[in-house]
C-alpha cells in the first residue's frame, strides 16, 4: 500500500515530505498542496509546497554531491543504478497503486509504467558503461597545412546538476527515463515531479534512496509548478534542464539561461490512411494509438486523414471497435477512464461542441460524467474546426476526409507540431515518400505513433520540442566534450 512498508518514512500524518539530502523531510513553509483523484474528485493525497530556501538549498546540496559523484567508477554508478531498478521492480504495486488514484491511469498499465521504468534505469546503466566508456583520438595531420605533432583525446564529462521537471501522464517513466542518464553520466539530479503524479514520483525516489545513493545525489521536490516552477529553471545552480510537458515547455526555454535544454512537448500526431492500406490494421492501431490512457499520450492518434474512398469503411471498422471500449474507473482496468482534471475536461468538451456548432458528425454520442468523457469518433472534421488543430489530450479522435496524398502531407506539415505521424498503406515506396515529406520527429510505417521502445531516439520538430531523447540521445544530451591535447616538440607517426 502506499506510504506503507519501505515507503512509511515518506509520510507523516497525511502529507508526503520531500527529499533532500537523503532524507524526507517537512516543508518549512507548513503548507502543502492537495492531489485530486481524477475519478472521485476529492483530495488523494496531500505534498509538500516547498520554499525558495528549500530550493536554495537543495542546488547547494546537488552541486556538492555532484562534485564525488563525478569521481565514482561508472561500472560503481552502473551497479547502483541496477539496484534501483531491482527495488522499483520490486514494490511495483503500491506505486502502481499511487498511478491509478493520482491520474486515473489503468490499473494494468500502471504496473506496466513501473516495470517499463525499471528496465529503462537498467538499459541506462548498459548504455552508459558502452558509449561513456569510450572517447576519440585524433591527429593534427589530418587537417591542411598540421605535421603529425598534436594528439587530441576526448572524453564525454557531466554537465554538473540536471532539473528532471516529467508531466502528468508518464510521471514515474518519464521522470526515470531523465535521472537515468543524467546519473550514469556523472551529473547530480533535481527533480520537480508534476503535482499530479507527485506521490507516485516520491515513491520512486525512495527506491533509488533504498539502493544507496550518495546524499544530495537526488533530490525531489514538491509544489505546484505555476508556484515555484520559474524558480527552478531560473535558478543560478542549475546545469541542464530536460522537460517534458505541454506549451509550459515554450516559456521555459524562453526564460532558461544558457544552458542546455532538452524540450519535449505536445503533437497532434496525424494518421494519413491511403487506400490500399490494411483497414482493419488501421482501425486497431487507431483504437490503440489514439484511445489508450483516454488519449492522454503525446504520441496519441490525434487526426486521422484518410483518403475519401475508403473512409466508409474505416469509420465504420473504428466505430465497431469503439463500441466494445470498457468505460469507467481505472480500478476497474477500464480502457477508458477519467481524464486528468476538470479543467482538461472542461477543454475536451470545448473542442466537441466547436466542432458540433460547425457541423462535425458525431459517430457516437457526446457523453461525460464529472472527468469521464466516453470515447468520440468525429467524422467529416474540417480544417475550420479547432479540433482539427489542436491537442485534446482526451478520448476524442477527429477524421478528416482526404481526396490526395499531398492534401494529407499539407495538413500533417501545416500544425506548429511536428512530435510523431503514421502512415498506413502496403506499398513501402509510396510510405517511403511519405514520411520523408511529413515535417516530424518520427514516422511510424503500418503503425500508431509510439515513443517506446525507450532506446529508439525519440524528437519533436517545431512546437514539438528541442533535442532528442531515448536512453543513448539522452546520456549524450547531458554530457560535454572534454579535449586534452598532447604537443609533440617533433613530429611523430605510429608505424606498425
Ligand atoms: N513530447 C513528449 O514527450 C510528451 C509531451 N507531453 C505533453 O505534456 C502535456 C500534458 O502534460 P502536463 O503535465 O499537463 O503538462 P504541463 O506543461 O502542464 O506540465 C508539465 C510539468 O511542468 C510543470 N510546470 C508547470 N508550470 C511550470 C513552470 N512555470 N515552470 C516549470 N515547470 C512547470 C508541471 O508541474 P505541475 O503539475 O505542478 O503544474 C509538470 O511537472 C501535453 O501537451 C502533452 O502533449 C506529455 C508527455 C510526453
Ligand atoms: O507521453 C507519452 O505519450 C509517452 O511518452 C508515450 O509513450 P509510448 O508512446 O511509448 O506509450
Amino acid at each position: 500500500m502506499a506510504g506503507s512498508g519501505v515507503f512509511e518514512e515518506i509520510i507523516e500524518g497525511d502529507v508526503f515530505k520531500y527529499y533532500t539530502d537523503g532524507e524526507w523531510k517537512k516543508s518549512a513553509s507548513g503548507k502543502s498542496v492537495a492531489i485530486i483523484n481524477p475519478t472521485t474528485r476529492t483530495t488523494q493525497y496531500k505534498v509538500q509546497a516547498c520554499t525558495q530556501e528549500e530550493v536554495n538549498k537543495v542546488m547547494e546540496s546537488a552541486k556538492i554531491a555532484q562534485k564525488q559523484w563525478a569521481k565514482t567508477p561508472l561500472w560503481k554508478r552502473a551497479e547502483l543504478l541496477h539496484k534501483a531498478a531491482a527495488i522499483l521492480k520490486e514494490h511495483k504495486a503500491p506505486i502502481a497503486e499511487c498511478l491509478v488514484k493520482e491520474i486515473a491511469k489503468p490499473a494494468k498499465d500502471s504496473v506496466t509504467e513501473v516495470v517499463r521504468s525499471g528496465d529503462l534505469i537498467s538499459y541506462c546503466a548498459e548504455e552508459g558503461v558502452r558509449i561513456l566508456g569510450e572517447g576519440k583520438f585524433l591527429v593534427s595531420d589530418s587537417f591542411p597545412g598540421n605535421e603529425r605533432t598534436k594528439y587530441c583525446l576526448t572524453s564525454k564529462i557531466p554537465l554538473g546538476v540536471v532539473l528532471a521537471i516529467p508531466p502528468f501522464n508518464y510521471p514515474v517513466n518519464l521522470a526515470v527515463s531523465k535521472i537515468g542518464p543524467a546519473l550514469i553520466a556523472g551529473n547530480s539530479l533535481v527533480l520537480k515531479p508534476p503535482t499530479q503524479g507527485a506521490v507516485a514520483c516520491l515513491h520512486m525516489v525512495q527506491c533509488f534512496n533504498l539502493a544507496g545513493f550518495p546524499k544530495g545525489l537526488i533530490s525531489c521536490i514538491t509544489g505546484k509548478g505555476s508556484e515555484i516552477g520559474d524558480f527552478l529553471t531560473m535558478h543560478p545552480g542549475v546545469n541542464c534542464i530536460s522537460f517534458t510537458g505541454g506549451d509550459t515547455g515554450i516559456s521555459i526555454s524562453k526564460k532558461a539561461g544558457m544552458v542546455p535544454l532538452q524540450m519535449e512537448l505536445g503533437g497532434k500526431d496525424a494518421c494519413i490512411v491511403l487506400e490500399d492500406a490494411d483497414l482493419d490494421l488501421v482501425a486497431a492501431n487507431i483504437i490503440k494509438g489514439g484511445f489508450s490512457y483516454s488519449g492522454q499520450r503525446c504520441t496519441a492518434v490525434k487526426v486521422v486523414l484518410v483518403m475519401e474512398s475508403v473512409a466508409d469503411a474505416l469509420v465504420e471498422k473504428v466505430n465497431a471497435k469503439v463500441a466494445k471500449l470498457k468505460v469507467g474507473p481505472p480500478e476497474e482496468d477500464c480502457d477508458i477512464t477519467p481524464v486528468v482534471s476538470e479543467s482538461s475536461a472542461n477543454f475536451i468538451e470545448g473542442l466537441a461542441k466547436d466542432a458540433k456548432t460547425k457541423g462535425a458528425t458525431f459517430c457516437q454520442e457526446y457523453k461525460r460524467e464529472g472527468n469521464l468523457i466516453w470515447p468520440l469518433l468525429l467524422d467529416n472534421v474540417r480544417p475550420d474546426m479547432r479540433i482539427a488543430w489542436e491537442e485534446p489530450f482526451g478520448p476524442i479522435v477527429p477524421v478528416i476526409r482526404i481526396n490526395s496524398i499531398e492534401e494529407g502531407i499539407h495538413h500533417c506539415n501545416a500544425s506548429n507540431f511536428g512530435l510523431q505521424g503514421c502512415v498506413f498503406t502496403k506499398d513501402i515506396n509510396k510510405a517511403i515518400l511519405i514520411s520523408d515529406a511529413m515535417e516530424t520527429g518520427t514516422v511510424q510505417i503500418n503503425s500508431a505513433p509510439a515513443r517506446g521502445p525507450d532506446h529508439f531516439p525519440f524528437q519533436g520538430l517545431k512546437d514539438s520540442g528541442i533535442g532528442s531523447q531515448g536512453i543513448t540521445n539522452s546520456i549524450s544530451m547531458m554530457t560535454k566534450i572534454k579535449s586534452t591535447v598532447i604537443n609533440l616538440p617533433t613530429p611523430s607517426y605510429t608505424m606498425g
